[in-house]
């Protein structure tokens, strides 16, 4: 699935039954969704430390739709943060940071 189409999944549960879905649980609990976002985080830099590819394709994928949950229960869209990520988009194309 694309991130854009879980962002619009996510969007979708907002108000839904807590009883029926994850996603409409953690969505109805913004710090029950950051707590879960730190732990699958948490989960993904263990798994990048022990270098198995596998394993960290599928914390990657808790974290992606984590942060997503997280960023949905306090209103915030994957338009709001790609709106943000292409402000940071420089003319080279690299970073400051990148220049040093
Ligand atoms: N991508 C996900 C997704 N990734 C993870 N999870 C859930 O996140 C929860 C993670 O909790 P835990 O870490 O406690 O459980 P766990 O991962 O099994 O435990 P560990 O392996 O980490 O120890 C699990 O219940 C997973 O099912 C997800 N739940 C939903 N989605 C997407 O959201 C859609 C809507 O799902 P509903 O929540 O059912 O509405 C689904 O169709 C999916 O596309």
């Amino acid at each position: 699935m694309s991130i854009k189409n879980l962002a619009q999944t996510i969007a979708n549960r907002v108000g839904g039954d807590p009883e029926q879905s994850w996603t409409a649980k953690l969505l109805a609990s913004p710090d029950k969704a950051a707590e879960k976002f730190g732990e699958e985080a948490v989960e993904a830099i263990i798994e990048a430390t022990k270098g198995d590819k596998s394993r960290l394709t599928s914390e990657a994928a808790d974290v992606m739709y984590h942060l997503l949950v997280m960023c949905a229960a306090h209103g915030v869209t994957l338009a709001d943060i790609e709106a943000e990520l292409d402000s940071r988009t420089t003319q080279s194309g690299l970073s400051e940071k990148a220049n040093r």
